[in-house]
């Protein structure tokens, strides 16, 4: 049902995580390939080089370690600032360059940028011909189906892109005057990938296995990218593989199976982050993985309140153990 793509030299699995600011960075990546992810992009940095000295950039900068390909996203306004920074992150590691037409944020470095860039057509075609021209690895899309409904400029864009030289496209389907609200809608995303020969990955509210199946037989794309589905539940990517490859369901993992993933996780996001960030971004996990556990409130208010990695990491044995 999923079928491999070509992306420059690399072949990609079109079962993607979706790129998320302050939660796809290395220890997400990593655990979501582990749990069945094909294909994994960063979260988006800024275009502008001056904001890379921050420790926030550096961790995002991070991907030692990854497999390859190993996606940037980059995100900005300015054509020769965004081409820059494209070189820049392909010196430093980046195998795939992915450009970030689809985030809402009102502003990236004080300027319009991400899904804000969908109403400047001409804009948007200098950046993705500049980006293209300027490295040598493979550029991707990710971008909404338009700005807003009344101006649902998707196809444009996407045959912009292809024009330019774009490999890839990822399209959320909301507007970017939707934001999050509404359901996604997919006949946009259909109309895109029949206008364009590029590879299209759908995305937008992917949530499960059944639900990855009607939209990929909905919109004839040629494979799919989530994002919040995936938040406490990485295992969703194994369980969507299956069902798609199999039309039956995955047995979920079992607790046993949950306590390894959850512990390995708030390890691994330790070593990352190190002792404050740390301890901040595991309480963030926890939260997520506690919506998928029975009885766990108690259990993640406790984890909030700890402020050292042996305690949260001795919290999520006890807890574990408490239920076996
Ligand atoms: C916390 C969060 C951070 C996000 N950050 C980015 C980002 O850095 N770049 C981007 O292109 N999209 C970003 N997105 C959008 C997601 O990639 C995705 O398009 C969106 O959540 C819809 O997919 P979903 O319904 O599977 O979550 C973000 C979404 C969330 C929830």
């Amino acid at each position: 049902m999923l079928y491999p793509i070509p992306l420059g030299q690399y072949t990609i699995e079109p079962l993607a995580l979706a790129p998320m600011a302050g939660v796809t960075d290395r220890p997400f990546r990593q655990l979501c390939r582990q749990q069945g992810a094909g294909y994994v992009v960063s979260e988006m940095v800024t275009s502008d080089p001056l904001l890379w000295k921050t420790s926030k950039s550096s961790f995002r900068l991070n991907h030692a370690g990854e497999e390859s390909p190993k996606s940037v996203q980059i995100v900005g306004y300015d054509p020769d600032m965004l081409a820059e920074a494209a070189q820049l992150n392909v010196e430093r590691g980046a195998e795939v360059i992915d450009i970030n037409m689809g985030c809402p944020a009102k502003k990236v470095c004080n300027r319009l940028a991400g899904s804000a860039l969908l109403q400047d057509e001409a804009l948007v075609a200098r950046i993705l011909s500049k980006v293209v021209k300027a490295v040598s690895v493979p550029v991707t899309l990710k971008t909404r189906t338009g700005w807003d409904r009344q101006h649902k400029n998707g196809v444009t864009i996407a045959q912009i892109a292809e024009d330019s030289g774009i490999q890839l496209l990822a399209i959320h389907g909301r507007t970017r005057a939707d934001k999050y609200e509404g359901d996604a809608e997919y006949d946009t995303i259909r109309a895109i990938k029949q206008a364009v020969k590029i590879p299209v990955l759908a995305n937008g509210d992917i949530d499960s296995p059944e639900k990855a199946l009607t939209v990929l037989q909905h919109t004839g794309c040629d494979g799919i990218m989530l994002g919040r589905a995936a938040h406490g539940r990485p295992w969703i990517f194994r369980e969507i593989r299956h069902y798609l490859n199999t039309r039956t369901f995955l047995t979920p993992p079992s607790l046993q199976e949950r306590a390894d993933i959850i512990y390995q996780h708030v390890c691994a996001v330790h070593e990352f982050y190190g002792e404050d960030l740390g301890v901040r971004f595991a309480r963030k996990h926890i939260a997520w993985y506690g919506e998928y556990l029975d009885n766990s409130r108690p259990f993640v208010r406790q984890f909030h309140k700890l402020t050292t990695r042996l305690e949260q990491r001795n919290a999520v044995k006890d807890f574990f153990a408490a239920l076996s």
